[in-house]
This record gives C-alpha cells, structure tokens and sequence, in this order.
C-alpha cells in the first residue's frame, strides 16, 4: 500500500470509530510523510486522545502536514499559537498563519480574517477601544447587563463552529469529581478547548475577560449550550464545591432569539431574556470568597424553537483544562 492509501485507510477506519485498527496505519502514514495522516496524528498528540499528549511533536506535525499544503493544519497551529498551547503566544504569528491558509483558499480561514477585520483589536488580539457600556441588574446576586456584545455574524460563527462539539451536557459529580451524565442539565453542549479556539473565539474570550475586569487566562474553555423544547437547565450555582481556584464569575451570550421560553432565572426573581449577542456578567462569590446563595439560577424549559448560548466561566486565577502552567 502506498501511504496515500494506508492514510486513507487508516482515516475510514478511524471515522467509523475503529480506533484501534486506525492508529498503527496512520502512525506508518504519517512517518512515511502524508500529510493528511501527519495532520490526524498531530491532533491526536495535542488532545492528548489516540496519542499520548505531546505537544513538541504535535506541532512539528502541524507543520509538516502544513507545508504539504494541509490548510486545516495550519488554521490549528494559527488556533495553539493565538493561546499558547505548546508554543509560546504570538498573536501576530498566528494571524500569519490564518493569511497564508486563506491565501491558499481556504474558506474557514478567509471568513475568520472577514470576523476579525470588523473587530478593533490591539497587536495582541485584545480589544482595542473602550470597554462596552454595561448597565447593573441587581445588587444581590450581582449581574451586569452587557447588550450587543457580539455581532449577529460572531453569533452565526459560534454555533456554526460548535456544531461539531455538541454532546448531551454533562455535569462533575461532587461526590467523586467525575464528569457524569446528570439530569439537572438536559441541554446537549460542548467547548472550544484550545486547538478549536480559533482566532475569532480567542478574540472573543479576549472581550470577554475586558467586559468582566478578568484576564483570558482565567476563563474555562467558552462552553455552547444548544436547548431543544422541553430542555433546560435546573437551579443551580456555577462555584464548584469544595475548588479552590473558583468560578467567581459567569458571562452568558445569547446567541439567538428566536425560540420561546428558556429565560435565564436567579432565585431572586431575576429573569433575563437576551436578545441576539447581549450578555449578561454575574458573579458567584461574594466579596469574602465564599459562594453567593443568591447567584442560584437556571435556564428556564425552551416551549419553542432552539435556544443556543455561550457560556464563560471564569475562575480567580489561571486556569488551563489540560493542566497546562501558562507559558
Ligand atoms: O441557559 C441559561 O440561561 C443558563 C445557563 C447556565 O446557567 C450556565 O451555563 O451556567
Ligand atoms: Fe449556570
């Protein structure tokens, strides 16, 4: 077999879930120099999932399959270089990488540079201008009101790109710190963890730590919540028991209006309905660190339509979903 085929082979056998047949053809695929095998292997070395996690040879990967003309390839690179992962960050580089692939044709990056040209960013990717107006909702629990906070086009671009991530929503068991399925939240969700974070979620996520006084770094991955009718969101607190780097606060972007039903609702009576790219912040903690009994709040059942929201939770110090130390 030429590795072409032994990369295609290996590709089919891994589509169709048959990952332990997929990876020694693809491992032989990618040491024999083929670039769609050398880009699979490399995600499977950054997600640390097929591969055991190596982020130096993931990217040696990313470039190598990038230079055989593998513009995914370098959209992901673009995406690790923009938030550091195994690579120290450079904004600039990363844009760079973005040009090159749209300069090859590629459309996801071409409608990136169209998001990103109609941001005012700063050399870093940071928004450039004043931070929005924002307006307070309530005292206790503390939410603020931040309206047209994403653009109609940033909605589309979030819940086109979420797609792909979208699984029943699981919640961690605090009994045992798993992640399990949980009837509390029956809503199918899913997050842009680092190599999906492309240049426009980065710059969104830069907006989002400016809006709420915090740092990017701070921030879990940006988490898409899609409700179908009947699905909601139980009461609930966003602070984890028992964690000491706290989720003090929570940003929500609604990323759509139409649909009925599904307002967000605090415990205090407090019920909000965004309209399309309106946020709200609201923090968890009260001022002496402890969880705020009034922050309890839920997502009300959608009677109609889809409901899609982002969600950033945002911890006190930095936090990496993979453990990673900041580089
Ligand atoms: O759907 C909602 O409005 C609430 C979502 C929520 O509570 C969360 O994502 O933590
Ligand atoms: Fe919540």
């Amino acid at each position: 077999m030429s590795a072409r085929q032994t990369a295609e082979k290996g590709l089919e056998l891994w589509r169709s879930g048959r990952m332990a047949e997929a990876q020694p053809l693809i491992r032989r695929a990618a040491r024999e120099g083929e670039p769609r095998a050398q880009y699979q292997l490399a995600l499977w070395k950054i997600w640390g999932d097929g591969a055991e996690r190596d982020l130096a040879s993931g990217h040696k990967l990313l470039l190598a399959a990038a230079a055989k003309g593998v513009t995914a390839a370098r959209l992901t690179r673009a995406a690790l270089l923009a938030n550091g992962t195994g690579v120290a960050e450079d904004w600039g580089a990363a844009l760079a990488e973005v040009r090159s692939a749209a300069g090859q044709g590629d459309q996801m990056a071409q409608q990136q540079l169209a998001l990103l040209g109609a941001m005012n960013l700063d050399a870093e990717g940071r928004p450039a201008g004043d931070p929005p107006e924002g307006r307070r909702l309530s005292e206790s629990p503390v939410v603020d009101w931040a309206p047209n906070l994403l653009t109609p086009e940033e909605c589309a671009w979030l819940r086109a790109r979420a797609a792909h991530l979208l699984v029943p929503s699981r919640v961690i068991d605090p009994k045992t710190g798993q992640t399990i399925d949980h009837p509390v939240r029956t809503s199918d969700g899913g997050s842009f963890g680092p190599p999906d974070e492309d240049l426009v979620v980065r710059a969104i996520n830069h907006r989002l730590a400016r809006v709420t006084g915090t740092e990017t770094a701070w921030g879990e991955p940006l988490h898409m919540l899609r409700y179908r009718p009947g699905q909601e969101y139980r009461p609930h607190f966003d602070f984890l028991p028992g964690e000491a780097n706290q989720r003090s606060t929570t940003v929500l972007i609604y990323l759509n209006e139409d649909y009925e039903g599904g307002e967000t609702a605090f415990a205090s009576g407090l019920k909000i309905r965004g309209g399309l790219g309106d946020a709200i912040v609201f923090r968890n903690l009260l001022a002496d660190g402890r969880g705020d009994p009034m922050s309890k709040h839920a997502g009300l059942p959608v009677t109609a339509g889809e409901k899609w929201l982002a969600t950033r939770w945002i911890r006190q110090r930095p936090y990496h979903p993979w453990g990673l130390q900041p580089s």
